[in-house]
This record gives C-alpha cells, sequence and structure tokens, in this order.
C-alpha cells in the first residue's frame, strides 16, 4: 500500500504556507505522495464573492508544488463530489493500493463538526492536523475534539499511522507559518488573472485539464 497524503482546499490562491505544510507531513508522516484536492467548491464557502474559477485556483497549486511530490489535481471535479466523505468513499474504492490520510490545519478541525458525516470520516480515514497560528487553541477547544479526543495517537508515533486503525488523530507540530490565501487576496484582490492554465494533464487521473 502506497501511503498517501490528502489535503484538501478551496487553494484560493494556493501558498508557500501550503508547500511548507505540506513537505512537513510528507517527511512526519512518510508519505509516498500528498494529493491536493483543489475543491470545485467549499460546502460551506457557496456563493463566496471572491473565489477565483476552479482552473485558476488548480494554475497556482501546480506552480506551488514544482519539484516536490505533491500532486495537484481536481479529481473532486470528475468524481462529481463536494462533500469530503462523498469523496473519500470514492478515492479508497478506486485506489485500493494506496492508503490515504487527511491532511488539515487546525483552523478546519475546528469547523470539523459542521462538515457532512464527519464521524464517518474519522472511521475511514486517519486524520493528521497541523498547527496554525491563532487557530490552535481553538482548535483543541473544538466541539468535534469532543468524541475525536478519545483517539488521539502520541506524535512521536506518526510515522506508524498505516497501523492505525481509524478513527486515529495526531495532532502534528510544525514550525508555525502565518500565511494565507486571505491576507494574498488582501494583497492582490485580482490574483488568478495572472493564472491562465496550460493545456496538460492532471497528475492523479491522467485527463487532459482544460
Ligand atoms: N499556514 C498554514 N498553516 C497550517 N495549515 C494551513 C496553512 N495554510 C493553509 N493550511 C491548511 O491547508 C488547507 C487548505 O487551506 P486553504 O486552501 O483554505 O488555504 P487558507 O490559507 O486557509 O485559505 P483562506 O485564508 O482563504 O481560508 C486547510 O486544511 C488549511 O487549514
Ligand atoms: O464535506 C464537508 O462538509 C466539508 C465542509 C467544509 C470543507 N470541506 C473540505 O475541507 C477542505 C478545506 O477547505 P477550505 O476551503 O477550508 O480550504 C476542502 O477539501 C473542502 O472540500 C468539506
Amino acid at each position: 500500500m502506497k501511503p498517501t497524503g490528502l489535503l484538501g482546499g478551496s487553494f484560493n490562491p494556493a501558498h508557500g504556507g501550503h508547500r511548507a505544510i505540506s513537505l512537513f507531513a510528507m517527511d512526519a508522516l512518510g508519505l509516498d505522495e500528498l494529493w491536493w484536492l483543489v475543491s470545485p467548491g467549499n460546502p460551506l464557502k457557496d456563493g463566496a464573492k471572491d473565489m477565483a474559477p476552479l482552473s485558476a485556483r488548480l494554475a497556482s497549486a501546480r506552480r506551488q508544488a514544482r519539484r516536490s511530490r505533491i500532486r495537484p489535481t481536481a479529481i473532486e471535479r470528475e468524481l462529481g463530489t463536494r462533500y469530503t466523505v462523498d469523496t473519500l468513499e470514492k478515492l479508497i474504492r478506486r485506489y485500493p493500493k494506496r492508503q490515504f490520510v487527511w491532511i488539515m490545519g487546525a483552523d478546519n478541525l475546528g469547523q470539523f463538526h459542521r462538515w457532512k458525516a464527519w464521524r464517518r470520516i474519522a472511521r475511514h480515514i486517519v486524520i493528521a492536523v497541523i498547527a496554525r497560528p491563532g487557530y490552535d487553541d481553538d482548535a483543541l477547544a473544538a466541539p468535534a475534539m469532543a468524541w475525536l479526543r478519545r483517539f488521539v495517537r502520541p506524535v512521536s508515533q506518526s510515522r506508524n499511522w498505516t497501523d492505525w486503525r481509524p478513527p486515529a488523530l495526531v495532532l502534528l507540530r510544525f514550525r508555525p507559518d502565518p500565511r494565507s490565501a486571505t491576507s494574498l487576496r488582501r494583497d492582490n484582490p485580482s490574483w488568478h488573472l495572472a493564472f491562465r492554465s496550460t493545456a496538460s494533464r492532471d497528475p492523479v487521473t491522467r485527463r487532459r485539464i482544460p
């Protein structure tokens, strides 16, 4: 089984913080690859006015992922899924030779109880949470943690995650990285105009990216 990380996100746009946490998580968890699932639309951000087109977000992700084993993919568009639980169930079926771990920043853990079938997600897949400046205290006090807390594993064993039976959660410590897409959009609201997608193949599905 190939140990494979999944980092879902809007990537509006992708930034150096995504790259830094991904390289760190690949090392901490001994991953073969880490897939960035560039979301067709986060269900909790429906109608967000500053959400750039998927093609521009994907192009920004591809630039940030250069020369690494990070694979930015728009596979959720192909699968026709937007809710993570649906994506995971399809990925697990489609890629039986891969063992997936879900990676998310501490801010996402704070919202996790609002995700569709979040307990089912935790029963499918090991979750690794990455510390994020300004969010760590809230994340530990997050409503979902009332249930998830009993499944927390020691960070010193994070390389053994493939042996864990979910639910299992590990809180990875990482040099805090303050970068965010919000601050990039604030500095440059038209960032997406610089990202025209060039024809190529999705590194996960091998389909042509329009
Ligand atoms: N600097 C960071 N430190 C830790 N986790 C991060 C960081 N930046 C992004 N992430 C995580 O990466 C995933 C995708 O993030 P996303 O694409 O929403 O970027 P973002 O910077 O959080 O965007 P926004 O500011 O628009 O909310 C999420 O799990 C998020 O928590
Ligand atoms: O499945 C859900 O209900 C759900 C609700 C909110 C967010 N998500 C996923 O969380 C990931 C992070 O999203 P974002 O916009 O915070 O970068 C992305 O993969 C979303 O599809 C999923």
